[in-house]
């Protein structure tokens, strides 16, 4: 009798602020994730846990559309995943945990910036002394929308990133919003591929330019950061502060700390640290065993 052996793969474990993943090294393309396996492997109590995978692919090794219009300006492709299985555009921390594994793990010189193929174009990274940076692009305002979490309801502006976002100033402590978030309300015409949703406190006045928030990620629930959402955070303040671009922002997450400027340019550069917390080899589950993400519910507008 033949026993089939499960189809171990290695993987890389890390995190920004404490927004984390898995990192799948898959150079040449080789590899095939379904959703179901990214969903066993994200599962905190049956997986290896994480909120999101990252395949990390050469360009020239994926027909990732993305990936093909990057070759010849970038190497290495970020084929993110949502825990829940899902595809996302980008994603702000993953990307520097990205860099740091492909400075660390692969033929990367730090001391240049590298350019990461993404789903959102191309992100350029830097690595300097207190953190990595990424270049993540130009924001777009795309006006009012709302949100509910319980019973609570609020006014949020509608930001991309690449990927979709919903940032709302709350006039509470965020620390009084039921932990963890309950999957928020959301305007199912404004957002036909759902949404992440921030939900913001000023830390301070509002010239100190310190805010603190809290996020419910589409395909993940709610997680430690997200890099987009505090790109979203800051074009949402800062365009209602009137702050003049090259301002400087601090972002205070579950997680952490993230620094970004909206260049004169119109991108938003943003700060923050990457870490790399283990490495092995892990058996790709047949089947989805994990838990099905409790997804942010669209309302008919
Ligand atoms: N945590 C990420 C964003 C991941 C993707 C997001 N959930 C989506 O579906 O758009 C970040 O750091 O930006």
């Amino acid at each position: 009798m033949i026993v089939e052996l499960p189809v171990e793969t290695p993987f890389v474990k890390g995190h920004g602020t404490e927004n984390d993943f898995v990192l799948l090294p898959d150079a040449n393309g080789a590899l095939e994730v379904s959703p179901g396996q990214v969903a066993a492997l994200c599962d905190r109590r049956v997986g290896l846990g994480a909120d999101g995978v990252i395949r990390v692919v050469r360009t020239d090794a994926t027909d990732d559309p993305a990936a093909v219009a990057a070759r010849g300006e970038a190497i290495w492709f970020m084929d993110y995943r949502n825990a829940d299985g899902s595809l996302s555009e980008m994603c702000g921390n993953g990307v520097r945990v990205l860099a740091l594994y492909l400075a660390t793990h692969a033929d990367v010189d730090a001391r240049e910036p590298l350019p990461i193929a993404t789903r959102d174009g191309i992100k350029t990274v830097t690595f300097g002394e207190v953190g990595i940076t990424v270049d993540m692009g130009t924001p777009s305002l795309l006006g009012e929308t709302r949100v509910s979490v319980g019973e609570q309801s609020w006014t949020a502006t509608h930001v991309d990133l690449g990927n979709p976002h919903a940032v709302a100033l709350v006039e509470v402590g965020l620390d009084t919003l039921p932990t963890p978030l309950p999957a928020p309300v959301y305007d199912e015409a404004t957002y036909p591929h759902g949404v992440n949703v921030e939900l913001v406190s000023r830390v301070g006045a509002p010239e100190d330019h310190h805010v603190a928030m809290r996020v419910h990620e589409r395909g993940s629930g709610e997680t430690r950061s997200c890099g987009t959402g505090a790109c979203a955070v800051l074009a949402a303040v800062a365009t209602a502060d009137e702050a003049p671009r090259g301002t400087t922002y601090v972002v205070d997450v579950p997680g952490g700390r993230l620094h970004l400027e909206w260049t004169e340019a119109g991108t938003v550069l943003m700060t923050g640290p990457a870490v790399l917390v283990a490495e092995g080899w892990v058996t790709l589950a047949e089947e989805a065993v994990a838990e099905p993400v409790e997804e942010p519910v669209a309302v008919p507008s």
